[in-house]
């Protein structure tokens, strides 16, 4: 069925490609000069009205060409398919080495001509730079500007001037988590001119699996202010490596105590029940250091830096610069290394990646690994997965994989392959499937002077040379999945007639697409290759996802047999099912969390382009604090204390302490400082300030709170059934009480603020 209708896809794409090539002879014989002005000429015709569908040929044909002229690079007809389907909404799955680097740009430069700004997501930053700067020159030779959304040097920062320029360009090459977090600050600011973004429109990612799938997990998250250090995490750790088995449970990354568990901590605390909110943070620390000691193992999720925790991007196995683990779990983990727990920080904005990308118009992708996910990506981001063929046949051998009762068997078997074939100096890159394994591996070359390249977490400094230069004749590469994407591994003539690069996979991975993408750094573009996977009951995978009875095989050399091979594979599966439910969760989470945000967004769009009536808007909500207070009778003495703090800093004397006369002065001084805003043509300004204030203070209360619910929800399991029926409710009961909250300050706010003078005409508002 899905070939079928992948068939189907082909076809149509392939009756689009026939009119693109029919303008290749004209673009062809046009001069430098036309062939830019092409630009222009697009532009007006989008603007009288030709729609994108109807320029793709012509439009496709001329930056095919103009990439020719200025790269040296002509497009082949499968790299049009594939960006057909990118025009179109879809992702391509393209083998690895098939130059998707060259596909984007076709609909990119189609999709600019629309003036709205179309952006290119890579999974790291020097991937968005090297590109930018490469296809960039073809850009800017047809008359487009080219944005760069990261920096160099990762911990430089742009100034709102800088940033403005990149997010105005025609196309814009960056990160999925640069571009996530400039959103997030872009919805902090006060005014519209530090706004740096434009809407979104069309964006198309790079290595889309690792971006929309692996990255899905981990919500983005700007920190604020300090919050006050805790003392729990010492104790919490202490009392979480006292836990026996039986005390808790695992299952799809998640751990809980059990009720003997929590007998325990109720004892060790000295605490009646766990679950009333006064022990609500003693529950949270518990929480973070089951996580740390379960779910966290070092040299897979993070590795310990200079005393620091740095934690590992699962799909590239690189360092994850200036991102730390939220809610108390970065702090939970450092000390259970032993460290000293580092301040924690308050979150005040974040959002999932699936939520943001949603708000695309369009949104597309590309990737050598994501057909098997397809199911997954449709339900969730509802975009079809489109499989283009190869340009040149693949010529890479997959054999079949290995399979050992441990690691030493796999070991030996692994280094024969691997001395065997650096004998004759063919290339060989060892993908190993932890930094652990990496440097057995090393050790072991080392003692048998084999020159060699270790590439991991610890040492991506010189990344992208180590992996061009593994196709060269003799080389020895050993890598972690780092080595997995986007650098071109390039062979020598002489390789080539030793049968390309072997490449000797340790280890099943986590998913099939990380054996996908290690096997696809051979045998790209037709080139010779080999690859084949060592696989041991010793595979963490294995021996963490794997049958219980499967134990009893450990002291077979070669496992030959069907059904065991097949049983080691299926933890892989498992494996795989969990991290889908893990991702489900977050989306499930979520969907509250987002809705929230939405409507907070667009509330500050508004005030930010003063599309409020705040007139209307004040006279609401003075009506609803006075109305609300009065529920509880209030005493004399409490109307003054209302008054001295939402109203004026003075009583009157002559006050009727009613309802009417608490509303009749509220509504008399609202007016009054509106006439004196009014004249020096400063009341807009004002008001947004004051509201906008007001409502920013509330929502950040209110992210933090989520996020912490979020992570100690899931310790209810034993209290309640659905937690996240569970915590929808009690999101949407903090959302009203923080709206509640935002109506009091903001009348607060409009009410005692007063404004001070500066030079130069401007003013600022001292909020009360
Ligand atoms: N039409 C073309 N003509 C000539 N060379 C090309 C063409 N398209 C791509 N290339 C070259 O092929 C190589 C691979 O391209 P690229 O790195 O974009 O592949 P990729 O699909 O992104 O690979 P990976 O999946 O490993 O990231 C590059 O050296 C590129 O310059």
């Amino acid at each position: 069925m899905a070939s079928l209708l992948n068939k189907l896809s082909l076809r149509q794409l392939n009756k689009v490609l026939k009119k693109v090539n029919s303008y290749s002879d004209k673009m062809k014989a046009m001069s430098d000069e036309t062939l830019k002005h092409q630009t222009v000429l697009f532009k007006r015709r989008y603007m009288k009205g030709e729609s994108l569908d109807h320029l793709l040929p012509e439009a496709f044909a001329t930056i095919r060409e103009a990439s020719r002229r200025v790269l040296g690079m002509y497009a082949y007809d499968v790299q049009v398919l594939a960006g057909i389907a990118l025009h179109k909404g879809k992702i391509a799955e393209m083998k690895t080495g098939e130059g998707k680097t060259l596909v984007a740009t076709m609909p990119l430069y189609l999709n600019a001509i629309t003036g709205k700004g179309v952006i290119l997501i890579t999974s790291n930053g020097y991937l968005a730079r090297r590109d930018a700067l490469e296809m960039g020159q073809v850009y800017k030779w047809l008359g487009l500007t080219v944005g760069i959304g990261v920096k160099e040097d990762a911990k430089e920062s742009m100034d709102t001037d800088e940033k403005k320029k990149i997010y105005h360009s025609d196309i814009i090459y960056t990160t999925h988590s640069a571009l996530t977090f400039d959103y997030l600050l872009d919805n902090l600011c006060i005014n519209k001119e530090d706004k740096c973004m434009r809407d979104f429109y069309f964006v198309v990612i790079d290595e889309v699996d690792s971006v929309l799938l692996d990255a899905a997990n981990m919500p983005l998250v700007i920190s604020g202010a300090p919050r006050v250090q805790s003392n729990l995490y010492k104790s919490t750790d202490y009392f979480v490596g006292t836990l026996e088995e039986g005390d808790y449970e695992e299952e799809d990354r998640q751990v809980w105590l059990t009720p003997r568990g929590i007998t325990k901590a109720e004892q060790f605390f000295g605490v009646n029940n766990l679950y009333t909110k006064d022990y609500y943070e003693v529950l949270r620390h518990i929480n973070v250091a089951l996580k740390a000691h379960f779910l966290f193992k070092r040299d897979e999720q993070y590795v310990v830096k200079d005393n620091k925790i740095m934690l590992l991007d699962k799909s590239s196995g690189r360092m994850v610069e200036n991102t730390k683990l939220k809610c108390g779990q970065h702090q939970a983990i450092e000390v259970k290394e032993g460290l000293n727990p580092s301040s924690e920080t308050r979150a005040m904005a974040s959002i999932t990646y699936q939520a943001f990308f949603n708000m695309f118009e369009k949104k597309s992708g590309m990737s050598g690994s994501v057909i098997e996910d397809r199911k997954e990506i449709k339900a969730v981001y509802d975009i079809d997965v489109v499989e283009i063929p190869t340009h040149i046949p693949i010529a890479r051998k997959d054999l079949k994989d290995s399979y050992y009762g441990s690691f030493e068997e796999q070991f030996e078997a692994s280094m024969k392959w691997l001395i065997r074939a650096h004998e004759k100096k063919q290339p060989v890159l060892v993908v190993t499937s932890s930094i652990e394994m990496s440097y057995i591996y090393s050790r072991v070359l080392l003692n048998h002077h084999i020159a060699h390249n270790v590439l991991n977490a610890y040492n991506v400094a010189k990344e992208a040379e180590i992996i061009k230069n593994a196709g060269q004749l003799g080389a020895v590469t050993i890598a972690t999945a780092i080595a997995g994407r986007g650098t071109d591994i390039k062979l020598s003539d002489e390789v080539k007639q030793l049968g390309g690069l072997l490449v000797l996979g340790i280890g099943r991975m986590e998913n099939q697409r990380l054996e996908k993408q290690a096997r696809g750094r051979a045998g790209r573009q037709g080139d010779p290759g080999t690859s084949k996977f060592f696989v041991s009951l010793d595979d963490e995978i294995i021996k963490e996802y794997g049958a219980p009875s499967l134990k009893s095989y450990k002291n077979v050399k070669e496992i030959t047999k069907k059904h065991i091979t097949k049983m080691m594979d299926q933890a892989q599966k498992n494996y795989e099912i969990s991290a889908y439910r893990s991702r489900n969760r977050t989306l499930e989470f979520d969907s509250s969390t987002s809705a929230q945000r939405t409507i907070i967004y667009t509330l500050r769009n508004r005030l930010l382009n003063d599309e409020i009536d705040y007139d209307e808007l004040m006279n609401f909500i003075i009506k609803e604090n006075i109305e609300d207070f009065f529920i509880a009778d209030p005493t004399k003495d409490e109307m003054q204390r209302f008054i001295l703090s939402h109203i004026e800093y003075h009583i009157d004397d002559t006050l009727s302490y009613k309802k009417e006369g608490l509303l009749q002065l509220a509504k008399e001084r609202f007016l009054s400082k509106k006439k004196e805003l009014e004249e020096s043509n400063r009341y807009n300004q004002f008001m947004r300030i004051a509201i906008l204030n007001a409502l920013d203070n509330a929502w950040i209360e209110q992210v933090d709170y989520l996020e912490q619910l979020r992570a100690t929800i899931g310790l209810r399991r034993y209290s309640q059934k659905n937690i996240i029926f569970e915590y929808h409710q009690e999101a949407y009961r903090a959302f009203e009480k923080m709206m509640d909250h935002a109506k009091k300050n903001v009348m607060k706010n409009v009410m005692l603020s007063s404004i001070v003078e500066e030079e130069k005409g401007t003013f600022t508002v001292m909020l009360p």
